[in-house]
C-alpha cells in the first residue's frame, strides 16, 4: 500500500518487512520522485544506491549509462525484495562522458565544453522485477546556445549545477541555455517517462492500478 509520507531516504525496505511487489525507488534524486509523482506513482520505499560511477577505461558512453542504472539496481536488489527501479543520467559532448562535477571549477569547465554546440544526454532505466532486470536507454540530443564567461559564471554561482550530470539542469534557469531538444525532456531531468510508464506497466505497476 501507498502513503504520502511513506517515501523517506531512509526508509528501510529490506528484511523481514519488504514485501514482494512492493515499489522501490532506487534513488536519492529528488527529480526522479517528482517525476514518478507527475505520472502519478508514489514508490512505497527509496533506497538510495551507492555505487562507484567511474567510467571503465575506454567504455563506451551507452554502456556506461546503462551499467550505473544496472549496478544501482542490483546493489538494492542485494539487500532488498520488491520491484526496483534505478535510473541514470550522463551528459557526453563528443567521446567525453561528464558526470556529476566535483566543484564548482569543475562545473565552470563543463558548460565551457557544451557552449554552443551539440550534446547527448544518456539516461537508463534498470527496473528489477520478479529476478530479472529489464532494461531502457533512452538518448536525446541538445543544442546549448553559446554561453558567455559572465554567464557561466553567474550560473555556477547560483550553486543549481550541483548533483546534476554535465553541470546544467534544463529544469531550472539553464532551461535558457537550451536552443533545442530531440529526445525526451523528462529523461533529460532523470527519468524517460514513457519508458518508465512502460515498464512499470509490464510489472504491474500503474497509477490505476496501485491504491
Ligand atoms: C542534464 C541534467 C541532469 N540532471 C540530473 C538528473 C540526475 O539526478 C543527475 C545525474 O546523476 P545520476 O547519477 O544519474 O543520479 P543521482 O546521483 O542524482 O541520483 P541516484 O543515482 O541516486 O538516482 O543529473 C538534471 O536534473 N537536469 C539536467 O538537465
Amino acid at each position: 500500500m501507498t502513503h504520502p509520507d511513506a517515501p523517506r531516504p531512509d526508509h528501510p525496505a529490506g528484511g523481514a518487512s519488504a514485501v514482494p511487489g512492493r515499489l522501490i525507488l532506487g534513488s536519492a534524486s529528488p527529480r526522479r520522485l517528482e517525476l514518478l509523482a507527475q505520472i502519478g506513482i508514489r514508490p512505497d520505499a527509496i533506497l538510495p544506491a551507492d555505487i562507484d560511477e567511474t567510467p571503465r577505461r575506454g567504455e563506451d558512453a551507452r554502456d556506461y549509462t546503462a551499467r550505473m542504472a544496472r549496478e544501482k539496481a542490483m546493489a538494492i536488489a542485494e539487500r532488498a525484495q520488491g520491484t526496483i527501479l534505478c535510473a541514470d543520467t550522463s551528459v557526453v559532448a563528443g567521446r567525453q562522458i561528464l558526470g556529476k562535477p566535483a566543484d564548482a571549477d569543475e562545473a565552470a569547465r563543463f558548460l565551457r565544453l557544451l557552449s554552443g554546440r551539440r550534446h547527448r544526454v544518456l539516461t537508463a532505466v534498470a527496473l528489477h522485477h520478479g529476478g530479472r532486470l529489464h532494461e531502457r536507454l533512452v538518448p536525446t540530443t541538445i543544442r546549448l546556445r553559446p554561453l558567455s564567461a559572465a554567464e557561466i559564471q553567474a550560473y555556477v554561482a547560483s550553486g543549481e549545477w550541483q548533483g546534476k550530470a554535465g553541470g546544467y539542469g534544463i529544469q531550472g534557469r539553464a532551461g535558457s541555455f537550451v536552443l533545442w531538444l530531440q529526445g525526451s525532456y523528462s529523461a533529460v531531468v532523470g527519468l524517460p517517462l514513457a519508458e518508465t510508464a512502460m515498464l512499470l506497466a509490464h510489472a504491474g505497476i500503474s497509477e490505476g492500478a496501485r491504491p
